[in-house]
């Protein structure tokens, strides 16, 4: 089966200017393969060239050098773009129709027959909450409102592949679950779905693995479980700890927040450079008799990690 994205070696150099011609190099030799049925989230500091890989990846824009195929077909193929759907950053959908008939026209531009259109389109505005304002018309939506009819417009022909610019931007808390349970459904019936957001709490929640782009190039990429794990870093829930125990064992366990487990557990940091030595640890801790709650390994927010893979080093 191929890949639902497959980028290799992909730049685009944009030149401007007539009399002192200047040149950005927006994408320099980005690869990527993403399987499908994955959600993925782009990340990226402004600037950093996520909108010129998606519009490359749309056949928006005209890449300067490299290959970009959706399911196996190069994106400068028309064919590429039958079963993707886009939601974009800054989208203007026609403010006199109703979302009804907006989502009818949009359907008709994407080939979708009457009679599909005729069930998608109540099928849709319900699963983005919209049914109550399907004859309402797009002028009068809120900013949350206009992302949810503009995923449901995306959604018409019912695609393998979906672009998301900022799903959740300007969405309120109940808008921002409707639409993750709305994204998490897709993906268990199949879907692929590339996310482009700064919310990377949002992120976090809904994709599996991320990338992260800065300066035109993908710098990280991986399961998010992956990325935010802190090597060889573990936090350790437990019964308290006597007052026997070897001072080289206590060197090694860090308190976090132990004053306020109200259940008598204690939670600690524990830093072990080896497997067998964590396993160590935790055979001295059993031999005093202490029950061991949990183990787990310390995460950073996504957020920490992004910050700490695009800022530039400290001079
Ligand atoms: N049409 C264009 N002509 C010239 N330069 C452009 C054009 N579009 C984008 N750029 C430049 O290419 C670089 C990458 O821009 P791009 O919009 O892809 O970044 P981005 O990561 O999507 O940023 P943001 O998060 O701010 O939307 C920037 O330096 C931008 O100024």
């Amino acid at each position: 089966m191929p890949h639902a994205i497959s980028v290799d070696g992909l730049e685009k150099t944009y030149r401007s200017g007539l009399f002192r011609p200047t040149t950005v190099k927006a994408l320099q030799g980005v690869d990527l393969a993403l399987e499908p049925g994955r959600v993925f989230g782009l990340l990226g500091p402004n600037g950093a060239g996520k909108t010129t890989l998606v519009k490359v990846l749309l056949g928006i824009v005209k890449a300067s050098a490299g290959t970009a195929q959706l399911f196996g077909t190069p994106v400068t193929d028309h064919q590429a773009r039958q079963r993707v759907g886009y939601l974009p950053e800054k989208h203007t959908f026609p403010e006199l129709l109703t979302a009804r008939q907006m989502l009818d026209v949009y359907g008709q531009m994407g080939r979708v027959p009457a009679e599909h259109r005729a069930t998608r389109i109540p099928d849709l505005l319900d699963r983005v909450g919209l049914s109550a304002q399907a004859e309402r018309k797009i002028g009068t939506f809120s900013k949350g409102m206009l992302q949810r009819v503009g995923l449901a417009q995306a959604l018409m022909n019912s695609p393998d592949l979906l672009f998301l610019d900022e799903p959740t931007d300007g969405v309120d808390p109940v808008g921002r679950r409707a639409i993750r349970d709305l994204l998490v459904w897709l993906r268990d019936e199949g879907t692929t779905i590339f996310i482009n957001s700064h919310l990377l709490s949002e992120v976090e929640k809904v994709c599996g693995e991320v990338a992260i782009m800065n300066e035109g190039e993908l710098v990280k990429q991986g399961a998010i479980s992956e990325l935010t794990a802190v090597e060889r870093e573990y936090r350790l829930v437990c019964t308290p700890l006597p007052d026997d125990l070897s001072e080289s064992v206590h060197q090694r366990l860090t308190p976090l927040n132990n004053e306020t487990a109200p259940d008598g557990l204690q939670n600690w940091r524990v830093a072990s450079d080896t497997r067998a030595d964590l396993n160590a640890l935790i055979d001295t801790l059993r031999a005093h008799d202490v029950e061991i709650e949990a183990i787990d390994p310390v995460r950073r927010s996504l957020e920490d990690y992004f910050i700490d893979v695009v800022s530039p080093p400290a001079a």
